[in-house]
């Protein structure tokens, strides 16, 4: 997420509805007088009365001035303001750890935005208020993924959808991001309502993909910043002028309405019929569990989890095509420890640290979410001197951890060697971006178990079968490949299209993906 999404307004499109919403986020600056006579923590000043710092946030790759910010003013802990929205953001791993889960039971709220609430989005568990509803969801949607006996039943399925992968590289390599796409939305279709996806063109997929890009579009809808620094104009009636973002919110709010009740329709069918596969969602019905509820619960599931896991896999192929030499390492433990009779399975997975490696470096290399998801405060706080106020939006920034030098040294090199201690065994604690690249406190994702191990065996399985290499031209040349490749911004970052040459390691490697996939 940028921050211009979780901003009120960008700059330009501050023009069109500037009295309108000069007159509004000023009353409610004033409304929102200071509680304490405390300096906010350090930040730039707000260059304008009622607009704040509007004009210093970039456009593009936010994390990166903030970070610039933090060296500025020798601060771990950043603050600005935007039309009387206070902001922010936490640059290293302790702070983050020391207010989201030290104090969660004042940093655990979320910021409230109008139109993912016009849009009905606020059935997901990630936008949910902190609350005893976010609550229940929440322990319903971890019970479906709990680490430990819950996911280890998931990993027959992740081997099944794995393989398919494995089958549609070797079939098409130039597709190897859809396969990518495939493969994570797969896992959670079957996961959670026991629905086996097609590759490519699945109507529920398809379904839950428009519905995930009309809420991320949202942001930028036209309107939508104006009702979401003034929320009170959601009432406006959808012809009012200005009231442009009402109609989309309608048209989002259809799709969310389907993703929320057809999958779920699906399960219900499938286990009148008696042709139900085990899921998330039929235990939720065995358990007599609202069917409101886990139908919500449900959607939950693929907006959270498809797009992210997609996005750490195609980050994976980009750090591969980049470092050969990691690579060979990597060819050298498997062949070492499986051979290249089989596939490795979940079961090899202690005796391949350097596997295990390359997946935290991915993960930290490049953070898909660079500022997690917002959390807001419930109360006022004071840390260190400095007054947070209540409804505060506050952002861990993931990036800045994964690019501090006090703990990684050399950041920017893609470099797995880092997670082993001197005796060649792996490190156990301090640098654990498998752990802090899921968030903090009562919120850190619930998903991260199942995400970890699809992310692990696809890792594992395509580096044992295949060479992921820089394309080449019709004339053998090599296409270059941008080494700061473009980062889309959104609620997950994901990176621009890049060309890859992704051929079997060998005949034998080929006729085990086949053979593995003709067991299933
Ligand atoms: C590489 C993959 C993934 C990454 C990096 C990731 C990262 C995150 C992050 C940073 C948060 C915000 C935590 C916070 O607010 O502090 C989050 C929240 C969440 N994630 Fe994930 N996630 C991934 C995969 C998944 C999967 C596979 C699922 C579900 C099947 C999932 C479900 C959720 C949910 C429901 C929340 C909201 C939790 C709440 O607000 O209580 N995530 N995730």
């Amino acid at each position: 997420m940028s921050v211009a999404d979780l901003l009120p307004m960008s700059f330009q499109q501050a023009q069109g509805g500037a009295l309108i919403l000069a007159i509004g986020a000023f009353c409610w600056a004033y409304l929102r007088t200071r509680r304490s006579n405390l300096p906010y923590p350090p930040g730039p000043p707000p260059k304008n009365i009622i607009a704040g710092n509007l004009t210093d946030l970039p456009p593009k790759r936010a994390w990166e001035t903030y970070s610039k910010w933090a060296e500025q003013y020798n601060s771990d802990i950043i603050h600005f303001r935007v039309f009387g929205q206070h902001m922010v953001i936490l640059q290293t791993l302790d702070l983050s750890r020391e207010l989201l889960e030290k104090r969660s039971t004042v940093y655990s709220d979320r910021p409230y935005n109008a139109m993912i609430d016009l849009m009905e989005w606020d059935i997901a568990v990630g936008f949910k208020p902190y609350g005893p509803e976010w609550r229940h969801h929440r322990k319903l949607f971890q019970q479906g993924f709990r680490t430990g006996t819950t996911t280890l039943r998931y990993r027959a399925i992740q081997t099944d959808k794995v393989n398919d992968f494995l089958r549609a590289l070797l079939d098409n390599p130039n597709k190897f991001r859809q396969h990518c796409k495939a493969l994570s939305a797969a896992v959670i279709m079957r996961v959670i309502y026991g629905y086996d996806s097609a590759p490519e063109e699945d109507y529920f997929v398809e379904l839950s993909e428009a519905a995930m890009v009309k809420m991320c579009d949202s942001w930028v809808a036209p309107g939508a910043m104006v009702v979401n620094t003034i929320p009170i104009l959601r009432h406006l009636p959808s012809w009012f002028p200005g009231a442009a973002f009402k109609k989309y919110a309608i048209e989002g709010q259809e799709l969310t309405r389907k993703i929320r009740d057809v999958p779920f329709a699906f399960v219900t069918k499938s286990l009148a019929e008696g042709t139900a596969k085990h899921s998330v969602v039929s235990e939720m019905i065995a358990n007599n569990e609202e069917h409101e509820t886990i139908k919500e619960v449900a959607a939950t599931g693929y907006g959270a989890g498809a797009d992210t896991t997609m996005a750490t896999l195609a980050w994976f192929f980009y750090a591969m095509i980049l470092h050969p030499e990691v690579q060979r390492k990597a060819h050298e433990e498997l062949d070492r420890v499986i051979g290249n009779k089989r596939l490795p399975t979940y079961d090899d997975r202690d005796s391949l640290p350097y596997i295990e490696a390359v997946v935290r470096e991915v993960l930290r290399w490049r953070p898909i979410v660079p500022l997690g998801l917002p959390h807001a405060t419930s109360f006022d706080d004071i840390y260190n001197g400095h007054f947070i106020p209540k409804g505060t939006i506050v952002m861990a920034n993931l990036w800045a951890i994964a690019y501090d030098k006090n703990i990684y040294e050399k950041p920017e090199i893609f470099n797995p060697d880092r997670y082993f201690n001197k005796d060649g065994t792996l490190t156990t604690e301090g640098i654990h971006s498998e752990v802090w690249s899921f968030g903090f406190g009562r919120r850190i994702c619930p998903g991260r178990q199942l995400a970890l191990d699809t992310i692990w065996l696809a890792v594992a399985t395509v580096l044992s079968t295949f060479d992921i290499l820089k394309k080449k031209d019709a004339n053998g040349n090599v296409i270059p490949v941008d080494e700061d490749i473009e980062v889309a911004d959104g609620l997950v970052s994901h990176a621009a299209d890049f060309q890859c040459a992704v051929t079997p390691r060998s005949n034998v490697a080929r006729q085990v993906i086949v053979e593995s996939v003709a067991k299933e």
